[in-house]
């Protein structure tokens, strides 16, 4: 099989043989700032090339908002210097089942079309040691998902963290999610939406795992 033809089959740069996003040596050299203003210039070129006239009153904010908005919100998430302290605490209730943190906003985005993925993560754990303030996962998924992602990817980052920080394999997570670039571009099908489930320790156990999925069916308190 030729390379172009493989590529064809899997798409390039499709599968990292790391969960670690693909970045740059250099990717955090420049300030925020210097960051805007550079994408400014080159949205601004790309509007230009689109026929758009940049002296409208409306048009012309539009390459600087569009900067400030990729570099400050949607991908926020690429500079670890935005990671959230992920405050944890002895388990002195000595609580030892499932926790689960359900319905956790997803905002992210595809790397392959910068288009939205919007949907739902859900995160579990059995603490042993120790317990982590609650906010502190949903944090944890907005920051990783304010990247260019992959669903894949980006499920498992957290799970790592989470496993990480909790100090126990314990833990399980699911994301449900819309991929614009399926449902607004390409085939166009509104309807579907993808499912990403990663765990670790006694979530291989399928009990465990059913426990979990039972809780998350029920998506109303
Ligand atoms: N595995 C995976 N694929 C994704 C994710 N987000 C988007 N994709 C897919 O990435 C693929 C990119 O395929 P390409 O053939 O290079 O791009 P394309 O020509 O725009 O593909 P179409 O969407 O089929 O028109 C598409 O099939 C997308 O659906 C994701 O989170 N995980
Ligand atoms: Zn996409």
């Amino acid at each position: 099989m030729k390379d172009n033809e493989q590529i064809e089959i899997t798409g390039n740069n499709h599968f990292s043989t790391s969960i670690k996003t693909p970045l740059r040596a250099d990717a955090f050299d420049k300030s925020d700032d210097e960051k805007i203003k550079n994408i400014q210039h080159h949205f601004g070129k790309i509007m230009e090339e689109l026929g758009l006239d940049l002296t409208d009153d409306s048009l012309s904010g539009t390459p600087y908002r569009f900067a400030k908005m990729y570099v400050k919100e949607l991908f926020y998430g690429l500079n670890p210097a935005n990671k959230p302290k992920l405050s944890v605490f002895i388990n002195k209730y000595s609580y030892k089942k499932m926790l689960v943190e359900q319905n956790i906003t997803i905002d992210s985005a595809c790397e392959h079309h910068f288009l939205p993925i919007v949907g739902f993560a859900n995160v579990a754990y059995i603490p042993k040691d120790k317990v982590i303030g609650l906010s502190k996962i949903n944090r944890l998924v907005d920051y990783y998902a304010r990247r260019p992602q992959v669903q894949e990817r980006l499920v498992l980052q957290i799970l790592n963290d989470l496993q990480d920080v909790l100090e126990t394999k314990d833990v399980i997570v699911s994301i449900t999610a819309k991929h614009l670039c399926v449902s607004s571009r390409g085939i166009k099908d509104q309807s579907s939406f993808t499912t990403t489930l990663e765990y670790g320790g006694c979530f291989s156990e399928s009990e465990y795992r059913n426990e979990f999925l039972k809780i998350i069916a029920q998506q109303s308190i």
